[in-house]
């Protein structure tokens, strides 16, 4: 303080050489003024002490707690002293979260969803004799087969790789005999992409779409193909994926296209990977952790030329920021959008929005842009709008029944887009709601008490986990093995009470072991009450259905979101003499490629534990910060809208009672492939879903955008584009195309709610 406010030249200006610095402080007689700033001095760590606040806040509210009744002390543990908690003091969060809890319970309980009434022993697999290997040997061997599986590909890649010519313009290339064979290869890839079409079914649009990339892919100038194919739910945005893919593999040049998706499950689903893992980008949502190079990267990308990135509604703006800028620092093209990649984005914007932000930083947000506090998302945003080239897709290729009820439930999901359902369209519905009186429309029919429901909230998953974990117990004639996890307490280094340093200091961490009484407590708390959802106790029996939590091994279908059953186990004693999970056996449902471990039967993988930090809330409210070391798998009863999202259900079960807007309902329901096929367990908020879309300002006009794209790259293709509509840009193509064909003109085929 004294080097700030008292002249000086020399040391000795400040103090005298016998003289303390504290006596020298006390002696000067600071102003007014003075004081007030070194009353201020430590505002700028109080800031951040308060963003990381509301950082905590918003993780809360992803995991459904109120964030007005969250302690100011909820950070990260320095406040939190030795672990105390008693059975006694409830606190207020805790206890409306049990009343939640009771309620799911009490309403699945009347449906007779929880009676065990079947008999599935078939279920059970036969006993298998496994390899005695320790949990690192596990995990090495997982290592090998997924570095073996990665050198497969380069190699193949390798082989596969011819050069092509140069996309870029005003660069010399010399071209071989290969070059001068183009034309004949001209005709036989046409022929291919004919067949494809065939072979595949598609339809006009979905034709459109795919022609675009083929025959972007063999021509030899084309510019970056920047392109967007969207459609409602179930109109084949991933059939057309399948084609392409079908398409590069016919010409041996499957490397040329990589598939990534925002989250493990809709990855899993495309047999592609999480953006993280492939760009190498953090997500504590998708615990994804990476630290690649930009050489590393730059391998990976190493002979792509097209990045197929679906479900891109989940995308937020920053996202597409970080994607664009991974990509450019790879490839060393920093003035290029994408690093000049081409890219295929695929998704439905009526589907849900991003998990964490929501539509606030969607792609389609009004507020990005608008303030300086984010540069990075304001550039994301931007990036989207480069996107010139749309297809909409429009035929529904899921809902295809021709019943009166069928046609009916495509229309009131149609109208549900633009929130705007009808009075039939909520009489059709209402009759999808679970009848216990009706045994062939009830939850507890044979039809659909074994398909997990769709649900909102994760507590409300915790429940049905929890009492369809018990009645497939009772059904297969088997016992429960509760596999508890290991916990130890994170203390951290106390801060100094001043900060002389300008930098904030980051706090050590030591780890620690948790008494008995608190981590009984922990091993009681449901997995939703952990930010990460990992099961504190885990009760399985063989044949439970089970979804892997974590994104282990892409390559081997270790996914986030992967579904299977409990194939087997090596159990342990864990530091508290409790039994501890060493590794888990899972057979894998419907893998997207067969996956064979040695001395393991046909696509059954084995899981080991995984130690995380994690925050965790404990019955009396607090939340501490614990690493827990468990085997990161929940049993499949019921998934999150965001775990559905992408997939074909038949039969589909949705709880929509809870859900937050239009596109939640829309998106479990759409999941459904007809009317029959679905059930929903109560009611629905009929507000979500009528009143149409003239609040949602930033969706409405990006659906009325993206229409305007559609029919300019219609027109395009068709050589019907007047000349006067040129550009790069989505802004100046829609204002081009509004000044050709008058401000007032609507594509055709718009819907009304958005004219
Ligand atoms: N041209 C087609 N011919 C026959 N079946 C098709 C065709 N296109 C799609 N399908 C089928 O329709 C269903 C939905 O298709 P798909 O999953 O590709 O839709 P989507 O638009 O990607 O859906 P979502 O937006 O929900 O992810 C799938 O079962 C798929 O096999």
């Amino acid at each position: 303080m004294l080097t700030f406010f008292k002249p000086w030249r020399t040391g000795k200006d400040l103090k005298e050489k016998k003289e303390t610095w504290d006596s020298a402080f006390l002696d000067y007689q600071f102003s007014a003024q003075q004081k007030f700033l070194m009353d201020n001095f430590e505002l700028r760590f109080e800031c951040l002490d308060s963003r990381d606040d509301y950082h905590a806040q918003r993780k809360a509210q992803s995991l459904g707690i109120d964030p007005s009744k969250l302690e100011p002390d909820f950070d990260d543990g320095i406040h939190f002293g030795p672990f105390k908690c008693s059975d006694d003091s409830l606190g207020v969060r805790e206890r409306r979260r049990q009343l939640d809890m009771q309620e799911m319970t009490d309403l699945l309980a009347n449906t007779g969803w929880t009676n065990a009434k079947c008999d599935l022993k078939s279920h059970i697999p036969a006993s298998f004799d496994y390899p005695s290997m320790s949990p690192a040997a596990w995990r090495l061997e997982i290592a090998k087969m997924k570095s073996n599986v990665i050198t497969n590909k380069l190699k193949e890649n390798k082989d596969q790789q011819y050069n092509f010519p140069n996309k870029y313009p005003d660069q010399v290339e010399v071209l071989d005999q290969h070059m001068l064979e183009e034309k004949l290869r001209s005709n036989q890839t046409q022929k291919l992409i004919d067949d494809l079409c065939l072979e595949f079914s598609l339809n006009l649009e979905q034709e459109r779409a795919f022609r675009i990339v083929a025959n972007h892919a063999v021509s030899s100038i084309s510019d970056q193909l920047k392109m967007y194919i969207g459609g409602m739910a179930g109109t084949g945005k991933s059939q057309v994926l399948k084609t392409l893919r079908e398409f590069f593999k016919r010409r041996l040049q499957s490397q040329r296209m990589i598939v990534v998706a925002p989250t493990g499950t809709a990855a899993a689903l495309l047999q592609g990977s999480t953006y993280h893992s492939v760009f190498g980008i953090n997500s504590s949502e998708e615990g994804e952790f990476w630290k690649m190079s930009a050489s590393q990267i730059c391998s990976r990308l190493s002979g792509v030329d097209y990045v197929f990135l679906d479900e891109v509604s989940m995308l937020s703006c920053k996202d597409m920021y970080k994607i664009s800028a991974k990509i450019a620092s790879a490839l060393n093209r920093p003035l290029l959008p994408f690093g000049g990649m081409n890219m295929i984005f695929a998704g439905d914007f009526a589907q849900l929005p991003p998990a964490m932000g929501g539509e606030n930083v969607s792609l389609y947000s009004h507020t990005i842009g608008t303030s300086s506090s984010d540069q990075h998302a304001s550039i994301g945003k931007y990036l989207w709008h480069q996107i010139n080239t749309v297809v909409l897709l429009r035929k529904n290729c899921r809902q295809t029944g021709s019943s009166i009820r069928d046609v009916k439930f495509r229309q009131a999901l149609e109208n549900m887009r633009y929130k705007q359902c009808t009075a039939e369209d909520i009489t059709l519905l209402r009759s999808l709601i679970s009848d216990p009186s009706n045994e062939s429309r009830s939850i507890d029919n044979p039809r659909f008490r074994n398909t997990s429901i769709i649900l909102t909230y994760n507590k409300h998953k915790d429940v049905a986990n929890e009492l369809g974990t018990k009645r497939f117990a009772a059904e297969t004639g088997q016992m429960l093995a509760d596999f508890f996890s290991e916990d130890e307490e994170v203390v951290f280094d106390e801060l100094p009470s001043k900060t002389h340093d300008r930098k904030r200091k980051r706090r050590k961490a030591t780890k620690h072991k948790i008494n008995d009484e608190v981590q009984q407590q922990l091993w009681k708390q449901s997995p939703s009450t952990n930010n990460m959802q990992i099961p504190a106790t885990l009760s399985l029996c063989k044949g439970l259905p089970v979804m892997i939590r974590f994104n282990g091994a892409t390559e081997l279908c270790i996914t986030k979101g992967q579904e299977g059953t409990v194939h087997g186990w090596q159990a342990g004693k864990g530091r508290h003499g409790q039994l501890v999970l060493k590794v888990l056996y899972v057979k894998l449902e419907k893998p997207s490629t067969d996956v064979q471990f040695k001395d393991l039967p046909l696509n059954v993988v084995p899981i080991t534990p995984n130690t995380r930090r994690i925050n965790c809330k404990l019955p009396d409210d607090r939340i501490i910060q614990i690493s827990r070391t468990q085997v990161e798998v929940l049993p499949n009863f019921a998934m999150t809208d965001f775990a559905s999202q992408g997939k074909t259900r038949d039969p589909n079960v949705v709880d929509i009672y809870n859900s937050r807007d239009f596109r939640a309902i829309y998106t479990a329901l759409s999941r459904s492939s007809s009317a029959d096929g679905t059930i929903i367990l109560q009611g629905f908020n009929v507000n979500h879903i009528t009143g149409g879309v003239k609040d949602k300002g930033g969706y409405r006009q990006e659906l009325r955008e993206l229409e305007i794209l559609n029919d300019i790259t219609k027109l395009r293709e068709n050589r019907k584009l007047p000349p006067s509509i040129i550009g790069d840009l989505r802004g100046s193509l829609i204002q081009q195309y509004r000044s050709h064909f008058g401000k007032s003109h609507t594509p055709d085929e718009l819907h009304e709610s958005l004219v």
